[in-house]
């Protein structure tokens, strides 16, 4: 039984004995998968999504086996929220990585990733999500969201979205855990320059100027 005990949040007092809280030699740590991200993604400034292999990066993140000692340094969790956005990298204008913790039975509204492409790992718990196909643009009607897919992910799944494929919402269906998962953006579009979320009986989009989150060294503070 590992209790994570944050300062400054409750107790956070959740079995995950199904990860080993050791880390063995030769484990390929969340760090060293931080190092192959930025190494991929070069050290030119800006990049295009189209330029991206969306396949090598989820490979990377596949590699990595959940560990909480690689992670919850940066684990906050705010209890009036469905779920708390913590930074734990910034790759300037390429990519953020955050880690996203989910309360019991609370989600994601359904959104776009603003022309991203979205990597998510479990980490802790399990994460339904539900993909819906995009409104047609030009019909300019108001009609349901209609769904395409509904898959419960499992810790060390890696699930992928872009634009391309739809839009969705993530949420945790248990009712007494809380679910942790790892989330890469790149291009890092929706905290830069906003997103869209959706009312799934209308299909009506209201942009949200900014995706938020926090940063470990400013507890409490979003960024
Ligand atoms: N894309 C969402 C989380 S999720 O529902 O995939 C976010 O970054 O807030
Ligand atoms: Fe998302």
């Amino acid at each position: 039984m590992l209790s994570l005990v944050i300062p400054s949040t409750p107790l956070v007092d959740q079995d995950f004995s199904r990860l080993s809280p050791y880390s063995p030699r030769d484990h390929y740590s969340l760090h060293d998968l931080v190092k192959d991200i930025k190494a991929y993604l070069g050290s030119d400034s800006g990049i295009n999504s189209s330029t991206i292999d969306e396949a090598y990066l989820q490979g990377l993140l596949r590699k990595y086996m959940s560990n909480p000692n690689d992670w919850f340094r940066y684990f906050y969790n705010d209890y009036s929220k469905n779920y708390t956005r913590n930074t734990i990298e910034n790759i300037n204008h390429k990519a953020n990585i955050l880690l996203l913790v989910w309360n019991p039975g609370k989600g994601s509204p359904i959104h776009d990733h603003a022309n991203a492409h979205c990597i998510m790992k479990v980490l802790a718990g399990e994460l339904t999500e539900t993909v819906y196909h995009s409104p047609e643009e030009s019909s300019g009607k108001e009609k349901p969201l209609v769904v395409k897919s509904e898959t419960r992910h499992g810790i060390n799944d890696v699930t992928y979205i872009s634009d391309d494929i739809g839009l969705h919402r993530v949420h945790n269906p248990s009712t007494n855990q809380i679910a942790v998962s790892l989330h890469l953006y790149t291009p890092p579009n929706a905290a830069d320059y906003g997103y869209h979320i959706f009312d799934a009986n209308t299909g009506k989009a209201s942009f949200v100027s900014q995706a938020r989150s926090f940063l470990r060294c400013d507890e409490g503070k979003e960024k």
